[in-house]
């Protein structure tokens, strides 16, 4: 049966179990901007820390009680139950999380009996009267409370009365949510399901899940819990979280909401899910993962040349979603896999209809095969792509400079490169230039060259930088007289940056090639005018 979306809930955890990732360090500022992201993606709750536990989280939520305005969600501040042997009234993190002043606490508890007497040392029935105690105290305080049953899966196989019994007190004693755990991350979807569905029999408790993907099926045994009858999800941004992540929220989210017909994100949240996911990356700073679901930069791009065929004609014959439902896009690859119909899309991609001309599709697909053979790849090179695409179009390569020579020296003293020399000839806007550039290395020192015997001609390439530079081994086969490959990215200050490959024998000819058609489609790009064209030899 299709579960509806009346009363669930999109529970999110990035602030609290997705900062556990190794190499994730937040900012209170951070939290905060991550919380207004969270709350325009359209989440329920965002649970923002652990007050009491860390001077970074109580500051977090004193800070959002003036600095957060949430239009959608409300803020959960998570922290455990009482200690053994002690009242909840009395306890310092119990006392953390009521000035934490949210209107929802979650309390983390254990629901494995043998952790309650391995890990807290105390007895099954204290585990259960510091569970009864605490939510008490707090509902009198009046929190709303949920409670993460921790290890609830393992704690159900190893001791399922207990386990029950567990959710059966929380329910008692005015929790609204038991979210069961799978801590270790560990179960299959199957389990999850079976346990669920036993749990709801023996309980009317609402019931969340909250899953690990340390057996990589924390996004199946979340879509199993709800099919088993969870009304409660939770999940973090982009999957951060402890050892191999948490279950990705926007991934249940897009599942349920495109394959169940669940509205479960306020407003248009999920056609938001791509930029917000790769807006929280850059707060974050964990580089976007490409192949990630739906909100990947991978998600929907397309490479093999069958694929792009039947795209051509519908894009839903091999695309399991429209990628504008969480926007993101669909893009076409083009390399050595290439057919005709991915080199019209790309052209159409890139604004050049080549729909009329299969003479020229032809000719560019050969083109691509033929240069990727050669250890050339376009499908990073959108760039390097469109200067051939324009040279198979116009019957001859594009040029806003004839190159007479170049070259580039390095000063070796005492072991150490000193200093990179290059000298640069050319001849642009009528006129012959050289320039001398120096550099850190002999690329470079030819960068700085070219753009300073480009720039007396085209003021415009003042405004270009190099962003990144990236060096391959293509034909591992040669040792030092490989086949070398670089890519290079360029940047015009908009934002906006291009790539474009280069490849010899030779990694400084390889970077030269690369760099010559940087310039070149900066100058395209920037609307200059190239010298009248010379056929292709
Ligand atoms: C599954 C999860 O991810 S739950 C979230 C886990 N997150 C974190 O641990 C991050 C924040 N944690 C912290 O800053 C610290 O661990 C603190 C402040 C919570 C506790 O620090 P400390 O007092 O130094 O103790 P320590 O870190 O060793 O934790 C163990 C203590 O917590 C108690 N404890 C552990 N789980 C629970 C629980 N669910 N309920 C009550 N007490 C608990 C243990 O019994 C032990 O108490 P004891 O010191 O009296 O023996
Ligand atoms: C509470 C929690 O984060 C867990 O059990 O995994």
């Amino acid at each position: 049966m299709a579960p509806t979306s009346d009363g669930f809930h999109v529970y999110d955890t990035t602030l609290r179990d997705g900062a556990q990732q190794e190499g994730l360090a937040l900012t209170v500022a951070d939290k905060l901007a991550i919380a207004r992201h969270l709350d325009e993606l359209g989440v329920g709750f965002i649970e923002g820390g652990w007050p009491g536990a860390s001077p970074k989280d109580t500051e977090f939520f004193r800070r959002a009680q003036t600095e957060l305005t949430l239009h959608n969600a409300q803020l959960a501040a998570f922290g455990s139950t009482r200690r053994a042997g002690t009242k909840a009234a009395d306890d310092p993190l119990v006392a953390a999380l009521r000035e934490a002043r949210t209107p929802v606490v979650t309390l983390v508890a254990k629901s494995h009996a043998l952790h309650v007497e391995k890990a807290l040392r105390t007895t099954t029935d204290e585990g259960l009267a510091m569970l009864r105690d605490t939510i008490d105290h707090l509902r009198s305080e009046g929190a709303r409370v949920f409670i993460d049953a921790e290890h609830f899966f393992d704690g159900y196989r190893y001791d399922p009365k207990y386990a029950v019994e567990f959710v059966r007190v929380a329910a008692e004693s005015g929790a609204e949510v038991i979210a069961l755990c799978d801590t270790n991350g560990g179960m299959l979807p199957n389990e999850v399901a079976d346990a669920v569905g036993e749990v709801l029999a023996a309980s009317s408790a609402k019931l969340g899940i909250h899953c690990h993907n340390d057996a990589g099926c924390a996004v199946a045994n979340t879509l199993a819990a709800v099919d088993a009858g969870a009304t409660h999800v939770q999940g973090t941004l982009n999957g951060y979280g402890e050892r191999t992540g948490n279950a990705d929220l926007v991934t249940i989210v897009a599942n349920l909401e495109l394959k169940r017909r669940m509205k479960l994100l306020a407003g248009n949240g999920l056609q938001e899910s791509t930029r917000i996911s790769h807006a929280v990356s850059e707060i974050t700073n964990v580089p976007p993962y490409a192949r990630q679901p739906y909100v990947g930069a991978s998600a929907f791009a397309h490479k093999a040349g069958l694929h792009a065929s039947a795209i051509k004609v519908d894009p839903d014959l091999y695309q399991h979603v429209d990628p504008s439902l969480v926007g993101n896009d669909m893009r076409l690859l083009v390399s050595e896999m290439a057919g005709r119909a991915s080199v019209e899309l790309k052209g159409r991609e890139l604004g050049y209809d080549l729909s009329s001309d299969r003479e020229a599709q032809t000719r560019l697909t050969d083109r691509v095969k033929e240069l990727e053979a050669r250890g050339y790849t376009f499908e990073v090179a959108d760039a390097s792509f469109e200067l051939l695409l324009l040279e198979v179009l116009e019957g001859a390569r594009r040029r806003w400079f004839e190159v007479e020579s170049w070259r580039a020296l390095m000063d070796a003293r005492g072991g150490e490169v000193a200093l990179a020399e290059a000298t640069v000839k050319i001849h642009a806007a009528g006129e012959r230039h050289v320039a001398t550039g120096e550099g850190n290395g002999p690329v470079n020192a030819l960068d700085a060259a070219l753009r300073l015997a480009l720039c007396a001609a085209y003021p415009v390439i003042d405004r270009f930088s190099l962003v990144d530079y990236k060096v391959r081994i293509v034909d591992t086969g040669h040792g030092t007289g490989a086949v070398t490959r670089v890519l290079i990215e360029t940047g015009d200050g908009s934002g906006e940056t291009w790539t474009t490959v280069g490849v010899a024998a030779n990694i400084i000819e390889a970077s030269w090639e690369a760099l010559v058609d940087a310039m070149s489609f900066g100058l395209l790009r920037a609307g200059v005018e190239p010298v009248p064209a010379k056929p292709t030899e």
